[in-house]
């Protein structure tokens, strides 16, 4: 018997027109597995409703047309059930796709879904608030929020805004507990990753496992202006991991308490929440089409990429040994400044 499939097309996401997709679907689809129907979203929220209703009658894949957004609107509505989600890429960042390997060319990404590999893979919980790729506070959600203000997509707009904002950003204190304890935190930003990238390859965990019953948390605490450039480098080059300004650990289950109320983001979209917020994961809790010839190699940094962070992180620490002994310098002259100038009156 035949699979059925629904596709569900954000026209909004990304920066190009969807209006050729659904042919190029109906063209390139195997007729012979797969019964199809596809349908367009109307406004925010819709492929949620549209994914709930045909996993309710039995549809045995969603396939989101479009970005992290849309693919967390579909994916929320497809958790434990039995219907699957898979995802054409056509957004801006596509985080979870990107993440997957699964190619942003339509047609290599329909090859994908042809193949109908299916893995039970992890998402995670944000208070009430289902994620796939990763969740944030501090500044991520920050800029996620003002590029959702800004009503403009793409990827340079992005950018533009987080060199406008990164500037001003003042980080503020967190106080994390999980199993092992409670940590107190000032931060620039905390994600938490079920995913390894943010979308657009900036790799905020580059080790993050969608199958290991794991999330990985991520601490960047405040750094210099000396530092951001490296910062921004080692998020392109998989290699943040190496930064003496991230901290890392993996957990199941983590509360968060910050001293305001105020925004986070899940998958990119922005929230506001409370002083306490609960993350948690969802073990093996949805089903994903996932490309069965993924190198997950290229999620690791290459030899070059990977010494060039030892080196740069080992330069860092020098300069903040330097910095140290300075402070320390400055502070023993002020001292004996003081014993002599007190001696010296003495004599006098
Ligand atoms: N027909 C529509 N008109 C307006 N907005 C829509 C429509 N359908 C969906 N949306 C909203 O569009 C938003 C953006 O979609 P999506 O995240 O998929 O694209 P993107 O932002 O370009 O990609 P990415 O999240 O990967 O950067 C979603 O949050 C969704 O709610």
């Amino acid at each position: 018997m035949k699979k059925k499939i629904l596709f569900i097309i954000n026209p909004i996401s990304g920066t190009t027109s969807k209006r050729v997709i659904p042919e190029f679907i109906t063209h390139n689809i195997n007729h012979d597995l797969f019964d199809i129907d596809i349908q367009m979203t109307q406004g925010p929220g819709d492929a949620t409703s549209l994914a709930k209703a045909a996993s309710d009658r039995g549809v045995d894949a969603v396939v989101a047309v479009g970005g992290d957004g849309t693919v967390n609107e579909v994916a929320r509505s497809l958790v434990h059930t039995r219907t699957a989600l898979g995802i054409i890429p056509c957004g801006s960042g596509n985080g979870l796709a990107r993440h997957l390997l699964i190619p942003r060319d339509i047609k290599k990404s329909l090859g994908i879904i042809n193949d109908f590999v299916i893995h039970d893979l992890d998402y995670c919980v944000i208070n009430d608030m289902p994620f796939f790729c990763t969740c944030g506070m501090g500044f991520d959600a920050f800029v996620s929020q003002k590029f959702a203000e800004a009503g403009k997509r793409g990827p340079v707009t992005y950018v533009q805004k987080v060199l406008e904002e990164g500037l001003k950003y003042k980080p503020e204190t967190y106080i994390l507990k999980d199993d092992t304890g409670t940590q107190s935190y000032k931060a620039f930003l905390i994600t938490c990753a079920n995913a390894s990238q943010y979308g657009n390859n900036a790799y905020i965990a580059p080790q993050a496992s969608m199958s290991d019953g794991l999330m990985d948390v991520v601490i960047m605490e405040p750094f210099n202006v000396i530092e951001a450039p490296q910062i921004a480098i080692d998020m392109f080059s998989k290699t943040l991991n190496k930064s003496s300004r991230i901290k890392t650990f993996r957990t199941k289950h983590l509360t968060i308490h910050r001293e305001e109320p105020g925004v986070i983001h899940y998958d990119g979209d922005p929230a506001m929440t409370g002083k306490d917020i609960d993350v948690h994961v969802e073990e093996k809790g949805i089903r994903i089409i996932v490309n069965p010839n993924g190198d997950k190699r290229l999620r690791s940094p290459n030899l070059l990429q990977s010494s060039a962070a030892d080196l740069f992180n080992d330069l860092s620490g020098l300069h903040d040994d330097l910095v140290k002994q300075t402070r320390r310098g400055i502070a023993l002259t002020k001292l004996l400044q003081k014993k002599f100038g007190k001696t010296i009156n003495n004599i006098k």
